[in-house]
């Protein structure tokens, strides 16, 4: 696991996006896993800078999202699909209809599931999957006590993470869904490279559990130490609770070029 401890959270998406640039020289076509919630949103608007800049094309590319609410109508703007749509597909490329997501509306939940899992095979696996992490230390929406070898599939959100994103329902817990379909830790684990990213003092606690604790259901993050290709972007706050933080920071200064990862 590489971690990079940067002075802020914009220069952690710039590094980022380099590692997506970087990945859509060598391979066109590439397959893109994206992410919802705040973390990615500074990659994405740099990765659109990029595309309108004429320095990046991820127009042969696909995507595959981590995951959805169940329940939410058509036209919420929760529904992560709108939310990838405005915060990741309007801003790139790449085409909408090669954006994919599990469907959180479906009659029959665990076949679209099962489909969708299908679908990220038949399009050669994901190359590249970018995660934040949850303050519980959940990945995607798999939250502790998933199975470290699960597939896509319906979840039950904790309270925990149904307070943390109640901030996306004005405030109303009561609004946001009890139950998900997100990509498995199986699921993620299949990805090539996975490029995490956490900011503030909030997360500080699960970057730890996942970069320094013991491998463990209860926090889901914490298996990616079993990866053999995961880049971590911190911001300081976020890296406040590393042992290893002075490391990083050394290791990071001694760097001569952030291509390649
Ligand atoms: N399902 C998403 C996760 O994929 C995301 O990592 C997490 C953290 O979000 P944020 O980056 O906004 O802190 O939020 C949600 O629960």
């Amino acid at each position: 696991m590489e971690v990079i401890v940067s002075d802020t959270p914009q220069e952690s998406a710039r590094l980022a996006a380099d590692v997506i640039t970087a990945l859509y020289r060598d391979k066109p076509d590439a397959v893109l896993g994206v992410a919802t919630g705040s973390s990615p949103v500074w990659v994405y608007d740099e990765l659109g800078r990029r595309v309108g800049a004429g320095e990046l094309t991820m127009a042969a590319g696909q995507a595959f999202m981590l995951d959805e609410y169940v329940g939410l109508a058509a036209d919420h703007p929760q529904r992560y699909r709108h939310v990838i749509d405005r915060d990741f597909t309007a801003k790139v490329d790449l085409p909408a209809d090669r954006v994919h997501g599990p469907d959180g509306l479906a009659d029959d939940l665990a076949a679209a599931c099962a489909a969708y899992e299908d679908q990220i095979r038949e399009a050669g696996g994901v190359d590249l999957q970018l995660l934040g992490i949850g303050t519980d230390g959940h990945i995607a929406f798999n939250e502790p006590g998933s199975s470290l070898a699960s597939r896509t599939r319906i979840k039950t959100l904790t309270a925990q993470t149904r307070a943390d994103n109640a901030r996306f329902f004005d405030g109303d817990v009561d609004a946001v869904p009890r139950h998900c379909l997100t990509q498995g830790v199986g699921t993620i684990m299949d990805a090539r490279h996975i490029v995490l990213l956490a900011n503030g003092r909030a997360k500080a606690e699960a970057v730890h559990h996942l970069v320094e604790g013991p491998v463990t259901a209860m926090w889901p993050g914490s298996v990616l130490q079993f990866h053999p290709h995961v880049t971590v972007f911190l911001d300081p706050a976020a890296a406040s609770r590393l042992q290893l933080a002075s490391y990083f920071v050394e290791a990071a200064r001694g760097k001569p070029d952030w291509q390649g990862f």
